[in-house]
């Protein structure tokens, strides 16, 4: 009897066994499951919602791009019937990403939810009974947990130019640019980064003081002297997208203010060539809007922690309200001289690989006669001669004697610029020029006399650098 019992037991268990793997290996649990959604879903009322990739306006809409972050982390991600794969940011990384018409079911706090990757648009579907009870908890935890991917994993950068007077378009931005790779002084380098690293830091600071977390840079110097490379350089040490702003497709100030409004937090919003911007009798009414956005009063509406970059060749020739430039609306003023001996020296080390050169004493001798060139034509110079060091330098010195003449007054001008730095009353550092006028050691009505003259004969050296070589690095990256 006792023996029957157990050989039924072993049986039983026998049997078991045998139907779990059979549901298991062919699928069958999986089958059933799928069939039983349906038939709930047809039961319960569901509530449909969709988040489209752009809103009315043709703008991104940036909780399609946190959902999109949230969706892909997904662990039902890898469960789902089929998915993509593709390469990730390193050329070895696969990742997975949701397919179009892909469907995946997500739980939170007990409700199931399902979400479609449609034609531009994510749909959300969730039981009409649930919704009161996790849509908006739901909502915020997308918004914290792509929030932290953000910030843990390196962010595709996108450049943002405005294709029309009010609409921004996005293409990746890959610009190679790093602090490494431009020529300045070292301690100012420094200073920038440090300044650049504690604004990251500063959300809680800035609000303390019951200021918008931003903060704007004005970087001004003559053309080819690494402006826009050094724009690009901090959106690659902030991870910030890049919004470049060109005024002249924007008529009023209602398309301008909308542009601004537009743009998202983490980026760096450029304009270039401010000085001409400022000089245009029209644009007087945009100018209201561009200090209204330099003083946070429209931005504290959206999205923070933004940078605002303005370059322009000079500062001298505005005859604008210095208002404009004043310390809360420009916080970090940057010059960016013409080539001195020592920035010669530390573009040959990056252009040439060459830290010594018998031809150096020569170079250092005409940059004492105030010779000078911008590192953009120094630096066409040196890759169109790099496989022979001794011919750039000696390219280079052909240059500068070309100049030497004009450029013994911009040389002095150039290399005359200094930076001191005071504590900013955001704790950054505010870099100005020491001297009169802003000239450095050419003060009063001299230094007036020699800046006209300096404007007039950059010019005709600038004439004189195209002659080196077509690709001369003039107005690049726009
Ligand atoms: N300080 C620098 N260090 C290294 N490279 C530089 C520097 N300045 C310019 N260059 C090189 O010269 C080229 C032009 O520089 P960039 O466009 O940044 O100058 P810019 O000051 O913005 O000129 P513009 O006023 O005409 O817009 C770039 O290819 C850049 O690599
Ligand atoms: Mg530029």
């Amino acid at each position: 009897m006792i023996l029957q019992i157990l050989v039924g037991f072993v049986i039983i268990c026998a049997l078991v066994m045998i139907i779990r793997m059979l549901l298991f290996k062919t699928g069958l649990i999986y089958t059933v499951k799928k069939r039983w959604r349906c038939i709930e879903n047809i039961i319960h009322v569901q509530q449909v919602l969709k988040v489209p990739e752009f809103n009315e306006s043709m703008q991104e809409n940036q909780l399609y791009r946190k959902v999109s972050l949230y969706l892909n982390s997904l662990s039902t991600l890898e469960d789902s019937d089929f998915t993509n794969l593709v390469t990730g940011k390193k050329p070895n990384d696969i990742v997975l990403c949701l397919d179009p018409n892909q469907t995946i079911d997500d739980n939170f706090l007990g409700a199931r939810v399902t979400w479609t990757n449609s034609k531009n648009c994510f749909v959300l579907s969730l039981r009409k009974a649930d919704k009161r009870r996790i849509l908006r908890p739901y909502l915020q935890h997308i918004h914290t947990v792509s929030d932290e991917i953000e910030q843990l994993k390196p962010r595709d950068l996108k450049l943002y130019t405005n294709v029309s007077k009010d609409q921004w378009r996005s293409v990746p931005f890959t610009h190679p640019s790093t602090f490494e790779t431009i020529t300045m002084e070292e301690d100012l380098k420094t200073k920038v980064k440090s300044d650049l690293e504690s604004f990251l830091k500063g959300k809680q600071y800035y609000h303390r003081l019951g200021r918008v977390w931003r903060r704007s840079f004005l970087l001004y110097g003559p053309s080819g002297t690494g402006k826009s490379s050094f724009v690009a350089a901090m959106a690659n040490f902030l991870s910030y997208d890049v919004y470049d702003i060109d005024v002249s497709k924007v008529s009023k100030d209602s398309d301008l203010n909308s542009l601004l409004l537009a743009t998202t937090s983490r980026s760096i919003i450029v304009i270039e060539d401010f000085d001409r911007f400022l000089m245009e009798k029209p644009r007087t009414e945009n100018l209201s809007v561009v200090m209204k956005f330099m003083d946070g009063i429209l931005n504290s509406c959206v999205a923070e922690e933004r940078l605002m970059v303005f370059t322009m060749n000079s500062k001298e020739h505005l005859h604008i309200d210095p208002a404009v430039l004043r310390p809360g609306r420009i916080d970090v003023h940057i010059h960016f001289p013409l080539c001195d001996f020592s920035g010669f020296k530390s573009l040959a080390s990056t252009y040439l690989g060459v830290k010594d050169h018998k031809l150096f004493a020569q170079v250092g001798e005409i940059f004492q006669t105030g010779a000078t060139l911008s590192p953009a034509e120094i630096g066409e110079l040196m890759i169109s001669n790099r496989n022979s060091p001794s011919r750039a330098i000696k390219s280079v010195i052909t240059a500068l004697q070309q100049t030497d003449g004009d450029a013994g007054v911009s040389g002095k001008i150039g290399r005359s610029k200094k930076f001191v730095e005071e504590v900013g009353e955001t704790g950054g550092v505010f870099c100005n020029e020491t001297g009169s006028g802003g000239g450095g050691g050419v003060g009063g009505h001299a230094g007036r006399e020699l800046r006209k003259l300096y404007g007039f004969l950059r010019m005709k050296s600038n004439r004189v650098s195209h002659s080196f070589d077509s690709g001369s690095g003039r107005r690049e990256g726009r």
